[in-house]
This record gives C-alpha cells, sequence and structure tokens, in this order.
C-alpha cells in the first residue's frame, strides 16, 4: 500500500475503485465497504484508492475539545488496518473548511474525478458535499453503496465503539471493532512497588491520540517480540497506595522482564472489575490472584 497526500499528487493514471469516508478504527460496518472494494476490483482489474482525512471532519464544525482528536487507533495500525483491507492508495486529505464548502457536484468535479474512478463506494447513510447529499454516479464512475452492517442494538459505528471503550466493556467493543482493541506505549518507570506485591508491571507512557479505557482491571494480551503472552492490567489511580496520577499498567505472566524503553503493544480483551481502594496490601495481593485466575482463563470469543 502506498500513504499519500492528496495536494501533493500531480498526475494520477490509474482507473481506481475509490472508497470514501473517514474509517475510525475500520470496524466491522467498514470491513464491508473494503470487502466490496475487493470484489469489484479484482472483477474489473482495478485499484482500491481510498480517500480519507488526518482528522475527523467534525473537528471543523464543532468548539474544539481536545478529547475531539482521540481515536479507536493509532495513525500506524490506522494505516495497517487499510493495507490488510486490501487498500493500495492511502489518500489523505486535509479536511478544511474550504474543502467542506463545495456541494456534493464540485467535490465530484474537484476532487474525485482526479482519481479516475470507475467505481465510487460509499455506505448507506454517507452524505457528502456542503448540501449532504448521497453521490451521485456519472458517465465517469458508478456509486456502490454498501447495505447497513448492524447488531441487536443497530447500526454498527465509531460513535457506539468509543462510548464502549470509554465505559470499559472492551469486550462489546471487540466485537464491533472485529478484532481486539490495542494501545501501544513505551515502558517507563512506576514506583517500583509492583516487585514487592509480587506482580512487577510495566508502566506505559502513551503517545498516540487514543481512548484509554475507563478505570478498572482488565485481561490483555501483549504483543512481544512477535508473540502474544497473556497478562492483566490496571487503569488508574493506585488507591490504596494513594496514588495522585493515572497509570496504565501491564503484567505479563510467567516472565520475568527488564522492558525500559521497549514499545508495548497491548490487545485488551476484557474488564474483570473496577478499581478498589484497599484497605491494606494483602487485600490487594487477595483479589489479584482472584484476577490473575480470570485473566488466564479467558478466551477470546
Ligand atoms: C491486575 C492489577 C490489578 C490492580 N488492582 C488495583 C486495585 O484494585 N486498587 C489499587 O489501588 N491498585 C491496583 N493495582 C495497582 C497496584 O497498586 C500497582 O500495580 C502497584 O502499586 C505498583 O505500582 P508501580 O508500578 O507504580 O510501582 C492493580 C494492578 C494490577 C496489575
Ligand atoms: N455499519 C455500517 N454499515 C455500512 N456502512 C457503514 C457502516 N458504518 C459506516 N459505514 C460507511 O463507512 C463510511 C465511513 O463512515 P464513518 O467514518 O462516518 O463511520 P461511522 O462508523 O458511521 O462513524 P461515526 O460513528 O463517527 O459517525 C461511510 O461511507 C459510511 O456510510
Amino acid at each position: 500500500m502506498k500513504t499519500l497526500y492528496f495536494d501533493e499528487i500531480e498526475n494520477w493514471n490509474e482507473p481506481t475503485v475509490l472508497v470514501l469516508g473517514y474509517f475510525d478504527g475500520l470496524h466491522r460496518g467498514h470491513q464491508a465497504l473494503f470487502a466490496e472494494a475487493k470484489k469489484l476490483a479484482a472483477v474489473l482489474n482495478l485499484k482500491i484508492a481510498v480517500l480519507t482525512f488526518p482528522e475527523k471532519p467534525t473537528l471543523i464544525f464543532q468548539k474544539f475539545e481536545p478529547d475531539m482528536l482521540l481515536k479507536l487507533t493509532s495513525d500506524k495500525k490506522r494505516e495497517e488496518l487499510f493495507a490488510e483491507n486490501g487498500v493500495d492508495y492511502l489518500i489523505f486529505k486535509d479536511f478544511t473548511s474550504c474543502f467542506a464548502k463545495q456541494t456534493a457536484e464540485e467535490f465530484s468535479k474537484n476532487v474525485l474525478d482526479k482519481f479516475l474512478p470507475k467505481v465510487v463506494i460509499t455506505g448507506f447513510d454517507h452524505k457528502t458535499g456542503s448540501d449532504m447529499t448521497q453521490l451521485k454516479g456519472n458517465d465517469q464512475y458508478k456509486v456502490v453503496v454498501v447495505p447497513e452492517v448492524s447488531d441487536e442494538k443497530g447500526k454498527i459505528s465509531s460513535t457506539r465503539i468509543r462510548e464502549l471503550v470509554k465505559t470499559g466493556d472492551i469486550a462489546s467493543a471487540n466485537a464491533l471493532l472485529g478484532y481486539p482493541y490495542e494501545i501501544t506505549g513505551i515502558v517507563v518507570h512506576g514506583f517500583a512497588r509492583g516487585r514487592t506485591i509480587g506482580y512487577p508491571t510495566a508502566n506505559l507512557a502513551i503517545k498516540d491520540f487514543i481512548h484509554i479505557p475507563s478505570p478498572g482491571v482488565y485481561t490483555v494480551d501483549v504483543l512481544l517480540q512477535g508473540e502474544r503472552q497473556r497478562g492483566f492490567a490496571s487503569i488508574g489511580y493506585n488507591e490504596t497506595f494513594n496514588g495522585k496520577e493515572k497509570t496504565v499498567e501491564i503484567h505479563i505472566f510467567d516472565k520475568d522482564l527488564d522492558l525500559y524503553g521497549e514499545k508495548l503493544t497491548v490487545l485488551w480483551l476484557d474488564k474483570i472489575r473496577d478499581m478498589i481502594k484497599f484497605e491494606s496490601i494483602d487485600a490487594l495481593i487477595a483479589q489479584m490472584k482472584e484476577d490473575e485466575k480470570k485473566a488466564r482463563q479467558y478466551q477470546e470469543k
């Protein structure tokens, strides 16, 4: 897959199946668009291009809140997911107010035509342009609209997944994503108390603008030297020790590791419980032993 920036593209000469949208998380609904793109690209012998934006378009329509920059994947993981979904060309366009002023027809003429689309793929509820209309086909391309992918609670959407992550319902978020929610961080020093209670933890510094699950104890898998290792994680304020800062800490089972400075990718599988302020450290250790049993037993659905 090639990643390109709209403003740097000059002469495009390959006809494409063009997929449109922001695609935060590339969930099962989004994956249906790429499955359709792959089918058509194979039959018509075309490349798949996706036209997307580095940041969510909502950024320019609402009063800014720092949360608006948070995503369901890191930028790196997002690119990997596009590649896994068969995209040949990933094209980023800054979503600016100037760009947003175009009507759907102007957008088609000024932007889409550049990529010589034979087919443009959108989802059933995709609206574009300042007139917020469904894109229409023309002499150059036809528009294929992918029907809604839903479950018993309705449409699978990035908005629903964000809420699930924020409330700690990771197992449900994963069911909608179609893969485990993941966060990568650098292992940094904490208070080095973990070792003294029998559970050394890797404290993660997270640079990505990514949603962190709500405080609690979670079953996780960690990607370490290309292998998945089971562990459990704590997100919270270490209230038993009167902690003041929120930490994200991972204990990997059956390993004695020195990980400072390593990049650790954590796959969040399920929530075990909320954080508790214990009366004693022994009570915390006893609870962690119970948590460990649950984490070891957890099997991904
Ligand atoms: C699986 C797991 C569960 C935890 N549960 C709690 C908890 O309920 N309450 C709490 O105050 N701290 C909890 N902790 C955090 C410990 O207090 C923390 O790991 C310990 O203080 C070590 O911190 P340090 O790495 O900064 O030294 C938990 C940690 C892990 C790994
Ligand atoms: N569940 C779904 N079924 C079919 N198409 C979908 C589904 N969800 C999104 N799409 C389509 O994928 C493209 C990208 O959508 P978008 O990035 O707005 O995702 P979304 O999940 O609807 O996001 P949000 O919840 O933030 O509105 C659009 O063309 C949209 O219509």
